[in-house]
């Protein structure tokens, strides 16, 4: 892939149709930025780029050069808009992103009511073939390469005004698909309500990968036979199926095996090994309150992952064993022995020693579970502060019963 962003047919969509074609990259960060939209799309009218004008000097010091640069800096952007509009941790659409990858964005730009020639984006559709394995509905492995609908953004203030379904329905023009033959990366809700609403879109599929398929998917796909029978297969089963071909691969020449990777070839994959840090450092701080923006998971989707910042989680008896390494005070000690009861809490805290006991018992041979270094694991006793901390603040709290010194 050349490093020319020309090569994401970006150019011959914004030539080959007057409605959608793109702004100046100084005019969308602008348009982003709430209340003052009206004046900043007027602003961003301003200084709209046509196509026209691209070789005038005045406009572009060094058209080719600018050209793309420009282009670049509105396709991240739009990314960064899209994934701040779906609360993702990092842009999943970016111009370095889009160079390596055969992926095609369909911009809208809105130049009704606009000075002549001049106007502003209003979203962005991204699309491409993808080799997938996914379930049919008896369970069954399917070897397919459908259009995916990767990333989807209309700018907030002009959602739900019909903008995405004119982006949508262009798309399935231009690449000749029918709504039921995509596979969705991971759609969130708004695009599951538009998928319903716009093309009855509703029974899904279940999948064990991050792509959401409907039924009906299957209808006028080819399955791959297996592969020891498929050269052969394949071109009977060309003569023989006269079914209208579903969207079958028609961009990108096949590429080498090892690069197919069909479970993790979401888009999205790439984030959760992003903004992961090691632990303990990933595990997410106790909320009092739900988040502002609960993680959005279609009820429908069976597996299909939840679209929210992708939260690190850390399970249970991964705590379990780390506790392991942090011996109780000894003082803590002391009272545990001598309060074999206890509240709830403190079951629940004797049963974690006990599940701990066993962990550490069954646990000789799993040492690589562990998250801690070895290192770590050779500093004194006085350096684990964790488990001390726990059991120093019930020892003190205990202590404040019995000698009912509490201030409250
Ligand atoms: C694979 C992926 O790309 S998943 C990511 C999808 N993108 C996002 O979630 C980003 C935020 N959302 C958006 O950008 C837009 O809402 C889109 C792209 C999903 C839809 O574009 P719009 O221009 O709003 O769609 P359009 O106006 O044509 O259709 C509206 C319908 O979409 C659905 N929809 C749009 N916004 C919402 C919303 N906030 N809540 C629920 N449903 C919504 C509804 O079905 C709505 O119909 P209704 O208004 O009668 O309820």
């Amino acid at each position: 892939m050349g490093t020319c962003i020309c090569d994401l047919s970006l150019l011959g969509l914004i030539c080959s149709n007057q409605r959608m074609w793109l702004t100046r990259p100084s005019c969308f960060p602008a348009v982003t930025s709430g209340r003052r939209e009206c004046t900043v799309l007027k602003r961003g009218v301003a200084k709209v780029w046509v196509p026209e004008r691209w070789g005038r000097k005045s406009d572009w010091r060094s058209p080719s050069v600018d050209l793309q640069q420009q282009i670049m800096t509105i396709v991240d952007e739009l990314g960064k808009a899209s994934a701040k509009a779906q609360h993702l941790p990092a842009p999943i659409t970016s111009a370095s992103r889009m160079q390596s990858n055969r992926h095609v964005m369909y911009v809208l730009k809105d130049t009704s009511a606009r000075p002549a020639g001049k106007g502003a984006i209003i979203g962005f559709l991204k699309v491409g073939y993808k080799k997938l394995f996914v379930l049919d509905d008896r369970e069954a492995h399917n070897e397919v390469e459908p259009l995916c609908i990767l990333d989807f953004y209309i700018h907030e203030s002009l959602q739900r005004h019909g903008h995405g379904r004119e982006l949508f329905h262009y798309m399935l023009q231009k690449e000749r698909v029918e709504p039921h033959q995509l596979a969705i990366d991971r759609p969130s809700q708004k695009l599951l309500k538009f998928l319903n609403k716009h093309y009855n879109l509703e029974t899904t599929v279940p999948q064990v990968n991050n792509f959401v398929i409907f039924e009906g998917f299957f209808a006028h796909q080819h399955r791959p036979p297996a592969p020891s029978l498929r050269a052969s297969r394949h071109s009977r089963a060309a003569a023989i199926d006269s079914t209208p071909a579903a969207p079958a691969r028609k961009l990108p020449p096949k590429r080498a095996e090892g690069d197919i990777k069909p479970y993790s070839s979401s888009d999205r994959e790439f984030l959760k090994v992003a903004v992961e840090p090691p632990w303990p450092l990933n595990r997410a701080p106790r909320r009092a309150t739900p988040p502002a923006h609960p993680p959005p998971r279609s009820s429908s989707l069976g597996n299909s992952p939840e679209r929210g910042p992708l939260r690190p989680f850390v399970p249970e008896q991964e705590l379990l064993r780390s506790l392991r390494l942090c011996p109780p005070h000894p003082t803590a000690r002391l009272l545990l022995a001598t309060d074999p009861g206890g509240s709830p809490a403190q079951r629940r805290r004797t049963r974690s020693a006990s599940e701990e006991q066993v962990l550490s018992q069954a646990g000789s041979g799993e040492e690589h579970m562990h998250t801690v270094s070895p290192q770590a694991q050779a500093l004194p006793a006085q350096a684990w502060t964790m488990g001390g901390n726990i059991f120093n603040a019930r020892f003190i709290r205990n202590l404040q019963d019995l000698r009912s010194t509490r201030p409250w």
